[in-house]
C-alpha cells in the first residue's frame, strides 16, 4: 500500500496537534514534515507534547515544498497565511486540505482557479466535523420551508474570526434555497450597534465567544405559531478528525477545488 505523505502547517495549534495524532495513529498516512514559524531547520520532535515525532519542522514553506516529497498538505493555521501556504502547495504540485477558517469569496474563486490551472485537487472545509455537516444540510432543508432563519454560532475566546467559517457556510447553503428577505420589521433600530449581528442576505448571524466553549452552533427558524432549532455541538477537536482523513483520502483523487465536506459525504 502507497502512503499518503502529509506536511501538517500550525502542528502546535489545538487542531494541528490533533492533526498530528490522527497521522500518526494511521499506517497509510506518512508525516514527512511541518511548517511552524518558530524552530525553523529544528525537529518536531524539540517540542514539549511531540517527543519521539522525528520530523523537520520548516517555517518556510516553499523550501519545506522544495526538500520534501509529499502529496497533502494539511493547513490549520490562520486564514493570511492559510492563504499563501494553499496557493503554494498548489505550485508545487501538493494537495491541499483546509481547515483554516476565514478565507474570502474571491480568495475561494483564485483558489479554484489555481486548481484548474494546476490540475490538482484541493478540499476546503469550514468543518470537518459529521454532526455540523449534517447540521447545515438539515438547515438547507428547513429554509426551503422556512424563510426566516437567525444562526447563532457559540466558540471559545481564542477565535480570530468570526463570524464562524461554519456560519457563513451555513447562510450561503440558505441562501442557495431561500427566498430572499430583508428579516425583522422594516423600521428596526438599532440602538446599540451590532445588536442584530451580522446581516447576510437578510438573515442575522450572531457570534458568541467565551472560556468554555468549543465549537457550537444553532440555527433557529421561525414561522407563524413554530419555531425549529437545529443546532450541533462539538465537545472536543476529535470531533473534527473523520472529517480530516476524509478529505486526506479523497483529495488525492480529485483535480478540482472541493469547498464544504457536504461536497464529499455520501
Ligand atoms: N475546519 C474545521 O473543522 C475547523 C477549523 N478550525 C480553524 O482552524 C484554524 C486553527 O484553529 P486552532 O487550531 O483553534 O488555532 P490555534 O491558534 O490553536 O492554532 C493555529 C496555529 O497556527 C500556527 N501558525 C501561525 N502562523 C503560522 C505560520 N506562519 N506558519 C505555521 N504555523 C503558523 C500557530 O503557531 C498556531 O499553533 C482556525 O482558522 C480555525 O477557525 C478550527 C477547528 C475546526
Ligand atoms: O476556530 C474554531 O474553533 C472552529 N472553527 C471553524 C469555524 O470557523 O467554523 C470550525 C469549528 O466551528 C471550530
Amino acid at each position: 500500500m502507497k502512503t499518503i505523505k502529509i506536511v501538517i502547517a500550525g502542528p502546535r495549534g489545538r487542531m494541528g496537534s490533533e492533526a498530528v495524532k490522527l497521522v500518526q495513529k494511521k499506517d497509510k498516512y506518512e508525516l514527512v514534515a511541518v511548517v511552524d514559524h518558530k524552530n525553523d531547520g529544528g525537529n518536531l520532535s524539540d517540542f514539549k507534547g511531540f517527543e519521539g515525532i522525528d520530523v523537520p519542522v520548516y517555517s518556510d514553506i516553499e523550501k519545506c515544498f522544495k526538500n520534501e516529497d509529499c502529496d497533502v498538505l494539511i493547513d490549520l493555521t490562520t486564514p493570511e497565511v492559510g492563504m499563501y501556504h494553499t496557493k503554494t502547495a498548489l505550485t508545487y504540485g501538493v494537495r491541499p486540505v483546509v481547515g483554516t477558517t476565514g478565507f474570502t469569496k474571491e480568495n475561494l474563486q483564485e483558489l479554484e482557479d489555481l486548481c484548474h490551472e494546476t490540475n490538482l485537487g484541493a478540499i476546503i472545509a469550514p468543518n470537518f466535523a459529521v454532526g455540523a455537516v449534517l447540521m447545515m444540510k438539515f438547515s438547507q432543508m428547513a429554509a426551503k420551508y422556512f424563510n426566516d432563519v437567525e444562526i447563532i454560532e457559540m466558540h471559545h475566546d481564542q477565535k480570530l474570526d468570526a463570524p464562524s467559517g461554519t456560519a457563513v457556510k451555513t447562510a450561503e447553503m440558505i441562501r442557495d434555497v431561500r427566498e430572499s428577505k430583508q428579516q425583522g420589521h422594516p423600521n428596526e433600530k438599532e440602538t446599540l450597534a451590532g445588536a442584530r449581528g451580522a446581516d447576510f442576505d437578510g438573515m442575522h448571524i450572531h457570534s458568541v465567544r467565551l472560556p468554555g466553549l468549543i465549537a457550537h452552533q444553532q440555527v433557529m427558524f421561525g414561522s407563524s405559531g413554530q419555531t425549529l432549532q437545529i443546532r450541533h455541538d462539538s465537545y472536543n477537536r476529535e470531533s473534527f478528525m473523520s472529517g480530516v482523513a476524509l478529505a486526506v483520502d479523497t483529495v488525492v483523487k480529485i483535480d478540482t477545488l472541493v469547498y464544504g465536506l457536504e461536497n464529499i459525504i455520501e
